[in-house]
């Protein structure tokens, strides 16, 4: 039994961190993919009795005798819900990734390492089994690489399991049903849950669905724009930790509860706005252009908002000095603290200018890139070519 799943990241047009406070946001999935290729012994089929994970890009392999996982977690855990960790199976599941031992340059991977046992074992029990998993997402830089490794995995680990209704004959990608994206995108969260501590499910939900969408107090609304959104994404390759970022806006938002509230409200509100005006008819290039300009300033007081929240970084600074210098608006996407910032680029701006604002931002030893946004969801594959 063998199959392969690829889950896409995301970009946050706004509302990052503020969603987590119940304010609106919206994100668009990325042509860039966490992929897992996941093959589970049957019961007829001799094996060495072993988890396996390999972490290829990284080169890191790890595995585990499957009895000594069996003494340290629960186990299956089906039909739902979906269980959330507990602290009990958090330490167990610390010690079996502990013998690993992680090399202290990837010590982050420890939390999704974790997280593949606590899926793996909560779908599939003890069976021995081998995952591969291969990334064109840059990791912990606000492109989502946590979201798409957790919307992978659970969608590997569903497609072998009897809970989804796939077809196994068929050639190439192929989509879950509604329902059962759901189900992905609930066992996803719970593994954000372990990578995030507090995730609004924004990031699972956009890896899992895919499109744009505007996402509030865990409800989707899928969003169709009728402009064209073209956006540089610029790595600032500042490394830092969704989870902490979190944390020290939660704090910040217990020192001043009613200061932050006023500015979650005002994120909603330019969360609100920016999900119509990308919808609003853009007939022609004026129009266009007069929506770009309203986004334009919308992402500039979205980005002075995540600055008051604590979140922006003097890499993140620079990136919008510099592309301020061409007119263009930047905002950090994701968590910040480093990690990505998105620029703006208007549908009718010369080739050339894109290229120096590039140019520059290489030279200050920044990566640039233009992904495609709003296509596919999750998607799996049972065929070994694709
Ligand atoms: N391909 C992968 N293999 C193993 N672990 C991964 C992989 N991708 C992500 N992770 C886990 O997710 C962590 C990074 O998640 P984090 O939420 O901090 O950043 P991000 O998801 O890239 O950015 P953001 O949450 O801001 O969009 C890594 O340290 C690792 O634990
Ligand atoms: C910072 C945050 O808002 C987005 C991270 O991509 C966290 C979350 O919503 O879970
Ligand atoms: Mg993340």
């Amino acid at each position: 039994m063998e199959v392969r799943a690829r889950a896409p990241g995301k970009i946050i047009l706004s509302g990052e961190h503020a969603v987590v406070h119940g304010s609106a946001a919206v994100a668009a999935s990325i042509d860039l993919y966490t992929e897992v290729f996941l093959k589970i012994s049957t019961d007829s089929e001799r094996s060495d009795g072993l988890l396996k994970l390999h972490l290829k890009d990284l080169g890191l392999q790890f595995s585990w005798p499957t009895e000594k996982i069996k003494e340290a977690l629960p186990g299956p855990c089906i039909p739902l819900p979906p269980p959330t960790c507990s602290l009990e199976s958090m330490k167990s599941l610390a010690s079996l990734v502990e013998d690993q031992n992680i090399p202290e340059a990837n010590f982050g991977l420890a939390t999704g390492v974790s997280t593949f046992l606590w899926l793996y074992t909560s779908v599939h029990g003890f069976k021995p089994a081998t995952a591969v998993v291969t990334s064109s997402l840059p990791l912990g830089a606000g492109l989502g690489s946590s979201a798409a490794f957790c919307v992978a995995v659970s969608a590997s680990l569903l497609a072998l399991s009897d809970l989804v209704n796939l077809d196994q004959n068929k050639k190439g990608w192929q989509s879950f049903q509604e329902n059962e994206l759901e189900l992905v995108n609930k066992w996803a969260f719970e593994g954000e849950k372990m990578i995030h501590g507090k995730p609004s499910g924004i990031d699972n939900t956009v890896s899992t669905f895919g499109n744009m969408i505007m996402f509030k107090s865990g409800q989707l609304t899928l969003i169709k724009p009728s402009m064209p959104l073209k956006m540089l994404i610029t790595n600032t390759k500042v490394g830092r930790n969704t989870k902490a970022l979190v944390a020290s806006v939660s704090e910040r938002t217990m020192r001043h509860p009613e200061a932050m509230a006023s500015v979650f409200t005002a994120v909603d509100s330019i969360s609100k706005e920016l999900s119509t005006i990308v919808q609003s008819p853009a007939p022609d290039d004026l129009t266009v252009t007069e929506n770009e300009d309203k986004l334009h300033e919308l992402m500039e007081m979205n980005q002075g908002l995540l600055q008051s929240m604590g979140v922006s970084h003097t890499t993140i600074e620079t990136v919008l000095r510099t592309t301020l210098k061409y007119k263009l608006a930047s905002k950090l996407t994701g968590a910040g603290g480093g990690g990505c910032v998105l620029t703006l680029l208007p549908a009718l701006l010369a080739g050339t200018i894109v290229n120096k604002v590039i140019a520059e931002l290489e030279s200050c030893g920044f990566q640039c890139l233009i992904a495609e946004i709003g296509g596919k969801g999750v998607e799996v594959s049972f065929s070994s070519s694709s």
